[in-house]
């Protein structure tokens, strides 16, 4: 059974979905999980070391599983994988649930992600390759949201704020 009371974040590689995750949780006295995290504890490997070892179909597989558990699974804050809405049946998966797009720029990527190898996407050229993956999935990104929260120039604190008010949610 999905848990449409979730609360989930989507968007690019680096934009907070984690960080803004634990404290929108906190916030609202619920609880945290992300999914990237639920893929490493459930393979005993890094994100990067499964790309090595098998490839992004593989990974994308892997990923499909573990979201579809956890949107079963938790009533609280889920944070997803970057790419996790390029596969269709996720996508149609979240049309029930409230999803939170945080967004920012380019320059804004190179800043938080700048050249952390543990993102295999972006190891090479990160700003033309952030650029291509947002051309590739924003549409995605703006298709499963219910609000869109631009995190530019905004602290942790202050994006989770207008993530409360977008979703007109109190604190615990
Ligand atoms: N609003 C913000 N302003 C400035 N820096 C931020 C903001 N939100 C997050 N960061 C920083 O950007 C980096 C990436 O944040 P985080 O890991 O939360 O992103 P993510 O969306 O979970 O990335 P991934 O998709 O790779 O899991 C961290 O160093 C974090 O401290
Ligand atoms: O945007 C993506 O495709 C990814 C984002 C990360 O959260 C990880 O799931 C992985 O590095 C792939
Ligand atoms: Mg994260």
């Amino acid at each position: 059974m999905t848990a449409v009371s979730a609360i989930v974040l989507v968007g690019p590689m680096g934009v907070g979905k984690s960080t803004v995750g634990r404290l929108l949780a906190e916030r609202l006295g619920a609880g945290y999980r992300d999914t990237d995290d639920d893929i490493v504890a459930e393979q005993g490997r890094t994100i990067a070391e499964i790309f090595v070892d098998e490839g992004e179909p593989a990974f994308r597989a892997i990923e499909k599983a573990a979201v579809h558990k956890a949107l079963a699974e938790h009533d609280g804050v889920l944070a997803l994988g970057g790419g996790a809405i390029l596969d269709p049946d996720t996508r149609a998966l979240l049309a029930g649930a409230r999803v939170v797009y945080l967004s920012m720029d380019v320059e804004e990527a190179v800043k938080r992600t700048g050249l952390n190898t543990a993102r295999p996407l972006l190891a090479v050229n990160p700003r033309k390759q952030w650029r291509e993956l947002m051309d590739a999935r924003r549409s995605l990104y703006e298709e499963v949201a219910t609000a869109v929260v631009a995190t530019d120039g905004r602290t942790p604190e202050e994006v989770t704020q207008v993530a409360l008010d977008a979703l007109e949610l109190k604190e615990a």
